[in-house]
């Protein structure tokens, strides 16, 4: 069942300044057709992990472990069958879709190449398919819509476009890294429902990367806290969210606005995320950590199963406080 597994990964920029750790030695798998959160602030590693699966890493930077697909390493793979298994298998979304449309192409032809170039159908069954896809999403009168350029549409409209267009070949895995955080709180709401639909109609597999748990709650299976490009605590989305076991996940969703609360409890965690380039030998989180033992910054938590479906990375976890 397993369709992704991660093996220590890890991804190391060099930079003028020494080594940047972005990713440590990162084990997670995703089955077919779950959605699996990936969660943390800004800087966590959240990016980079979803990079280095894609073979998408910036020049400076170096990833290690394996990342089997399907048993195979992307990692490892040459790059022809890495390119075959991107157009075929696994497709990725941003947060701006203008990264991924060009402006100066109409949405038609933009579709169109995709299946034209890999799937090798002719234009006018392409068009065709692009209709379909972007009726799927929610695209009002696709069929004439299908011939405007990407700016004649809202930032709402072109993130559907572009989830159709990352769908066109029905990937079984779609990762989306912080697919709605330029959307006001409607639209962000929109999308997600267009998210939830594709993987009930087509089973696909979804990583959802985001610093935003607002919007993980009913949208994903399991949810991944990332720390320091470390994984501090794993398991099903609902145990996570009414029983965080990990102090900064508590921190995390102590963060998350609630219509049943005061806003003054919203409260932020204390202190600066880290500097990649000089995490502690021991528990990242360490040097914001409330409930900090003298041994946490020197000595690293091992990621522990517990309850049978978690995981986490403390020396005090929260439920052996209480
Ligand atoms: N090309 C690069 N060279 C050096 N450091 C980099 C490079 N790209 C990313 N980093 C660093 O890697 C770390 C992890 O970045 P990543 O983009 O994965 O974070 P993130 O959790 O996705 O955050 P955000 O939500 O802000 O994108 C950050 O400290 C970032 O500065």
């Amino acid at each position: 069942m397993t369709l992704l597994q991660t093996k220590d990964l890890t991804v190391t920029f060099q930079t003028a300044d020494g080594p940047v750790n972005a990713v440590n030695g990162v084990n997670f798998s995703i089955d077919k057709g779950e959605t699996l959160a990936i969660v943390g602030e800004s800087g966590s590693g959240k990016s980079q992990t979803a990079f280095a699966i894609m073979g998408l890493l910036a020049r400076n930077g170096q990833a290690t472990g394996q990342a089997l697909f399907d048993g195979q390493d992307l990692l490892a793979m040459p790059q022809k069958a890495l390119n075959t298994i991107r157009a075929n298998d696994v497709a990725m979304i941003f947060q701006d879709p203008m990264t991924s449309l060009n402006p100066y192409i109409r949405i038609s032809d933009q579709m169109a190449e995709v299946l034209t170039l890999h799937k090798g159908i002719s234009k006018r069954a392409a068009i065709a398919q692009s209709v379909r896809m972007l009726d799927a999403v929610g695209i009002p009168d696709a069929k004439a819509r299908i011939s405007s350029y990407p700016h004649e549409f809202s930032g709402g409209m072109r993130q559907r476009i572009m989830i159709a267009m990352a769908l066109l070949c029905e990937p079984r895995l779609l990762i989306a890294d912080e697919p709605t955080t330029a959307l006001d709180v409607t639209v962000q709401a929109q999308i997600m429902r267009v998210l939830a639909d594709i993987r009930r109609d087509f089973g696909t597999a979804m990583i959802l990367i985001t610093h935003d748990l607002g919007i993980v709650a009913d949208a994903c299976d399991r949810t991944l806290v990332l720390y320091g490009g470390q994984i501090m605590e794993e398991g099903p989305t609902d145990d996570v969210f009414a029983r965080p076991s990990h102090p900064y996940t508590a921190g995390l969703l102590r963060a998350v606005p609630r219509l049943d609360r005061d806003d003054d409890e919203l409260l932020t965690i204390a202190g600066e995320p880290p500097d990649m380039s000089r995490l502690p030998a021991g528990c990242p989180f360490s040097p914001r950590c409330a409930a900090v033992m003298p041994h946490c910054p020197t000595v690293k938590p091992a990621l522990e199963s517990f309850d049978g479906t978690r995981r986490r990375a403390c020396h005090l976890p929260i439920e052996e406080v209480a």
